[in-house]
């Protein structure tokens, strides 16, 4: 199969040419970046020396390559809105890493995104992409567009999503304390990304207001049957890469860590990225670096009658470009572990 990426010189697109340089079925035809067109990967990226040496090129070049068949874009948001309507009407199949079609409703996007959202109808024909919850929806042949969930709510979403279908947690009571290494802020530089204002030191952002909250909420909704809320709080961790997302909620059933961690298992039982720890055990983002993995710990607090979830994973991989790459396997029907079996990188 042939793709193209759009934004290759940003981290995601780098993830994606890492993890795609092990994928026995693809050819990587164009690369695209618009402010470092017609400089070489290695320019900007020197790790791809003697791996890959494409030339960064204008969206031109993928417009008019009629080989490709699909295109990861991995753009800011609010970029795609415009492009994949019309390289979906070329017949290409697009897998968007950014938030522009997560979102079923238009004006929730507007809300919290504050930009003006993609037109309905392709919201509407998007699907959203977490391989372990979506399977069945991804593998329809009509599907042409996949919305890539985000870093926090893939995280968030495999860590609670057992729990609340089995009614076994109370949904308005699931609070979710989420931190992030900085690459999840991509490769543009910012004052709050500066090593002087990162290192030995922890902050949290967008109370109450970031973007993941909506699509969170969303897939909770589709799971529960019914409206949940949640609490999500941000921090920006001084690490590279990495999620970690430590999640409580009231207990509906009196319950022990052995029963909870014997029906995550159960849940996940034939999935290759899911792990489940042991009781006692407690996940580390050291644990999943650079795969696709994303694990997951439980401890039910019987002193407050919570569930303590905590789920870690990769933002760049099963965050960002490990999952577009895992979705890009369900759709063709290939071993969805395909380019993606990576140790992790420990220590
Ligand atoms: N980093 C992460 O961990 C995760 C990121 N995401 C999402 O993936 C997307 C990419 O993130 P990331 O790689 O980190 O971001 P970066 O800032 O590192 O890269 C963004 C890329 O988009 C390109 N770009 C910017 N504006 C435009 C435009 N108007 N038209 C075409 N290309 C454009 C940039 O290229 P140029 O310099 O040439 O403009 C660059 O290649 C974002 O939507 C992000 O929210 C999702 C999950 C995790
Ligand atoms: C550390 C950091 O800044 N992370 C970003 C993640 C951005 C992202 O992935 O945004 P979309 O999924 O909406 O495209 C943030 O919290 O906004």
């Amino acid at each position: 199969m042939k793709v193209g990426i759009v934004g290759a010189n940003g981290y995601g697109g780098a993830e994606l040419l890492r993890l795609l340089h092990h994928h026995p079925y693809i050819e990587i035809e164009n690369v695209v970046s618009h402010s470092t067109k017609g400089t070489s990967l290695t320019k900007q990226y020197p790790h791809f020396t003697k791996i890959n040496n494409m030339k960064l090129e204008d969206l031109y070049q993928i417009e008019i390559n009629e080989e490709i068949d699909l295109l990861f874009f991995s753009t800011p948001s609010g970029v795609t809105k415009e492009m994949i309507p019309y390289f979906l009407e070329k017949g290409k199949i697009c897998i968007d890493l950014s938030g522009d079609y997560r979102l079923k409703d238009g004006q929730l996007y507007e809300k919290w995104y504050k930009k003006s959202p993609a037109p309905s109808y392709y919201l509407q024909k998007a699907v959203y992409g977490l391989c372990e919850v979506n399977r069945k929806q991804l593998q329809l042949p009509e599907v042409k567009l996949i919305a890539n969930p985000g870093c926090y709510p893939t995280a968030t979403l495999l860590g609670l999503i057992p729990a609340l279908k089995e009614k076994l947690i109370d949904p308005d009571s699931i609070i979710i304390d989420a931190k992030s290494g900085v690459s999840g802020a991509g490769r543009s530089p910012s004052l709050g990304n500066l090593f002087a204002e990162i290192n030995e030191n922890m902050k949290a952002y967008k109370l109450g207001e970031h973007q993941h909250i909506p699509e969170i909420e969303q897939v909770l909704e589709e799971v529960y049957g019914e409206g949940v809320n949640i609490s999500f709080t941000t921090h920006l961790i001084p690490m590279t890469r990495g999620i970690m997302c430590t999640m409580y909620a009231n207990l509906t059933k009196e319950i022990t860590t052995e029963e909870m961690t014997n029906i995550y298992r159960l849940a996940y039982e034939d999935e290759h990225f899911i792990r489940i720890y042991s009781p006692g055990e407690s996940p580390a983002t050291k644990n999943v670096s650079g795969s696709n993995f994303c694990d997951i710990g439980l401890k039910v607090d019987k002193r407050t009658n919570r569930l303590i979830i905590v789920s870690v994973i990769d933002n760049l991989v099963k965050g960002a470009a490990g999952q577009a790459i895992q979705n890009m396997n369900l759709i063709n029907g290939w071993d969805e572990r395909t380019g993606l079996e990576i140790v992790p990188l420990f220590p």
